[in-house]
């Protein structure tokens, strides 16, 4: 079984940018410790403060930040960071290539019920010559990131992976800390019969959305035809794994409970990272209007609306929305 660093080097990465991904990998080891231990690790629970997008923090939401934001910082390897839990991008190492956008722990309702957790990263170079300190450099459309991965901290330690040349799966070895090449490329089918949504904002929704999941239901008494069955674990970085392993459409649409906040996942550290590693592994990534990594960033933690997963599936849902 192969190891991460000579994967990615036959794979053309740099060695700058090989360093910058272990680096992040270090981080996520320690997270994966610590959730790991559970209640042992003392950080179970909420703390008294809310992040910028109004969203109380868990412990495990700020522990993880810190850990991720300390050593990048530290490393010199990132010019710049952006992060949920952070009110603003977090200047870096002025001469280093690259920016990273994290989402430190997704999934944190699922922290104090043993549940799915994980890291989301996308990687993208910054400009040439530009400030650490403005936030604009973060202003990239997804189909520029160098790199992007999640790392779920389920029974196991699994690292997704993409540098744009497919979508490799790799699983952490305990016994000796390395990250060891599981699957060599993941290839979501083109058909399913599983989906994934939150479907107690079914009233919310638009009518797209609503006509679709109602076909869905209606199984082979419907338009459809076939009957679907339904998943949700409440971590974006869980369903997608799924939706990596065994294929399924995955959505988080647009809805009006909060006329405030028409979406839920975050553009530069949720849907762009798993758009390009579903993209990667053949599938699609929409918002229903249009292709998740051609959208333009206005800020850092701008809202988007995701269907993504197996391709025929995402194109049925999207014909609902013509
Ligand atoms: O509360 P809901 O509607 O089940 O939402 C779950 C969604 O929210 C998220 O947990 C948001 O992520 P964070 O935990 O990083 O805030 C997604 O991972 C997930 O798909
Ligand atoms: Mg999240
Ligand atoms: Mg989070």
């Amino acid at each position: 079984m192969r190891r991460l660093p000579p994967v990615l080097i036959e794979d053309g990465c740099s060695r700058e940018l090989l360093s910058l991904i272990r680096t992040i990998l270090a981080a996520c080891k320690e997270i994966s410790f610590r959730v790991g231990q559970g209640a042992l690790s003392g950080v179970l629970g909420s703390t008294l403060d809310e992040n910028i997008q109004g969203e109380t923090q868990k412990k495990l939401d700020v522990l993880s930040n810190q850990l991720l934001k300390d050593i990048l910082l530290e490393s010199g390897y990132v010019k710049a960071i952006a992060s949920e839990e952070e009110d603003y991008t977090v200047a870096g190492n002025p001469d280093a290539e690259y920016i990273v956008a994290f989402d430190p722990l997704d999934g944190s309702s699922n922290t104090d019920i043993n549940s799915l957790v994980g890291t989301i990263f996308s990687i993208m170079r910054a400009p040439k010559d530009s400030d650490p300190a403005d936030e604009r450099i973060f202003m990239q459309p997804g189909h520029q990131q160098v790199a992007a991965g999640y790392v779920l901290y389920g029974p196991c330690t699994t690292l997704a992976l993409t540098i744009g040349k497919g979508t490799r799966i790799f699983t952490l070895d305990k016994t000796h800390g390395s990250f060891m090449l599981t699957q060599e490329f993941a290839k979501i089918p083109e058909d399913t019969k599983e989906f994934a949504i939150n479907a107690s904002n079914q009233r919310h929704w638009q009518p797209a959305m609503q006509n679709y999941v109602n076909d869905l239901l209606a199984g082979d008494t419907g338009p459809r035809g076939k009957n679907f069955n339904m998943r949700w674990i409440a971590a974006m970085v869980g369903d997608v794994h799924r939706v990596l392993c065994r294929g399924g459409l995955f959505t988080y649409p647009a809805d009006t409970k909060d006329p405030n906040k028409p979406f839920k996942l975050r553009l530069l550290y949720e849907a762009n990272p798993m758009a390009l590693l579903v993209e990667q592994a053949g599938g699609m990534a929409h918002t229903g209007d249009a292709r998740i990594l051609d959208i333009d960033p206005q800020e850092i933690h701008q809202r988007v609306s995701v269907i993504l997963g197996s391709k025929n599936e995402v194109e049925a849902c999207l014909a609902y929305h013509k």
